[in-house]
C-alpha cells in the first residue's frame, strides 16, 4: 500500500506496539523529511529499537500508521527492501569469508551497488580486507555491519545504535561516512546514546521516553526549549568565587564588565548541553 506522505521519508502516526504487559511504543508520532539525517534519543527501554524494526518491516505493530518510502512496511515487496538500508545488531555473515568476499556477495543483493572497494575504505577495514570474519575484533565486526548496510546504495538508512563499541577514531570516521552519505542525499535515521554523536550527525533530534516522543526539534531548538538558564562564574575582588544562573547572561556579564572596569577574573559561562536537556527530558536529572 503507497499513499502519500507530503514528502516525508517516514511518516509514523500513533505507533504502538506491546510485548505481552509490556507496552513498549505508545502513541509514538515521526515526520523525518527526505535527505534528512534524524537522531532518535532515549532511555533504555524507551522503545526505540522497536520502532526501528518496525520501520524495517521486520516487526509487527499493534495500532498506528506507517509509512516508509510511500510504503507500509507491514506490506513491503523485494524492490522497497532494496531501497531501505539496515546494519543488523547480530549479523548473521559465513564466518569464513573474508571482508571483502563479503562486502562483495552482499552487493550483489541490489541492482545499483556502491563500489566494495570504496565502502571497505570508508567504514576503516582495507587493512582487514583480505581477514576471515570469524578473526575480526567486535568493534571491527561492528564497521563491517555499518558496510553491509550502506553497499545497496540505499535510499533511506536505519541505524539502531551504529558505533556502540566502536573507538574514538572509527567513530569519526563513521560520522565522516554519515556526513558523505547525507551530502549525496540519503535519508538517515539512527538510534543513538552518545548525545554527542547526536549533535554532531543529526539535523533534527527527537527524544524518546516510555514509548513517545516527548520532545523533538534542532539539538539548539531543544536547548532553547527545555534548557534551565545559563551560568556565569567570576572572581570577586577579594578572591571570593561567584556563581550566578540566569537568564541573561548577556546583561550580566555588560554589567559585572562595568563594574570591574574591563576584563573580569575568572569569567566563565556555561550553557545548558544537550545532555543536561536529554536528561531533564527523560526525568533523569538527578542522575549528573
Ligand atoms: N522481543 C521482546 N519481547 C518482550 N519485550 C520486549 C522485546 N523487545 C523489547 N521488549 C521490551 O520493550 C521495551 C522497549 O524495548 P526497546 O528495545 O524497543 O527499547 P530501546 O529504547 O531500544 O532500549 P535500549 O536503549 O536499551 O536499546 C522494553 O521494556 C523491553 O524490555
Amino acid at each position: 500500500m503507497t499513499r502519500n506522505t507530503n514528502g516525508l521519508a517516514v511518516d509514523v502516526r500513533g505507533l504502538r506496539k506491546r510485548y505481552g504487559d509490556v507496552t513498549a511504543v505508545d502513541g509514538l508520532d515521526l515526520g523525518i523529511r527526505r535527505g534528512e539525517v534524524f537522531g532518535l534519543l532515549g532511555p533504555n527501554g524507551a522503545g526505540k529499537t522497536t520502532t526501528v524494526e518496525i520501520l524495517q518491516g521486520n516487526r509487527d505493530r499493534d495500532g498506528g500508521e506507517v509509512s516508509v518510502l510511500g510504503t507500509d512496511p507491514a506490506s513491503a515487496s523485494r524492490a522497497w527492501r532494496s531501497k531501505i538500508g539496515i546494519v543488523w545488531q547480530d549479523e548473521s555473515a559465513p564466518a569464513e569469508l573474508t571482508v571483502r568476499e563479503t562486502v562483495r556477495h552482499f552487493a550483489r543483493y541490489y541492482p545499483r551497488p556502491r563500489d566494495p572497494e570504496k565502502v571497505i575504505g570508508q567504514v576503516g577495514l582495507q587493512a582487514k580486507a583480505d581477514s576471515r570474519i570469524k578473526g575480526l575484533s567486535g568493534g571491527q565486526r561492528r564497521r563491517l555491519d555499518v558496510a553491509l548496510g550502506v553497499i545497496g546504495d540505499p535510499e533511506l538508512l536505519l541505524l539502531d545504535e551504529p558505533t556502540t563499541g566502536f573507538d574514538p577514531a572509527a567513530r569519526r570516521r563513521f560520522w565522516e561516512l554519515i556526513r558523505s552519505l547525507a551530502d549525496e542525499g540519503t535519508t538517515i535515521l539512527l538510534t543513538t546514546h552518545y548525545l554527542e554523536e547526536a549533535e554532531e550527525l543529526a539535523d533534527r533530534l527527537a527524544v524518546v521516553a516510555s514509548g513517545r516522543v516527548v520532545a523533538e526539534g534542532t539539538a539548539a531548538a531543544l536547548r532553547d526549549r527545555f534548557g534551565s538558564d545559563a551560568v556565569v562564574e567570576w572572581t570577586e575582588a577579594d578572591g571570593r568565587p561567584r556563581r550566578e544562573s540566569t537568564g541573561t547572561p548577556t546583561r550580566t556579564v555588560t554589567e559585572l564588565a562595568g563594574r570591574f572596569g574591563g576584563e573580569v577574573p575568572g569569567l566563565r559561562i556555561s550553557r545548558p548541553t544537550l545532555e543536561d536537556v536529554y536528561l531533564r527530558l527523560t526525568g533523569q536529572e538527578n542522575a549528573r
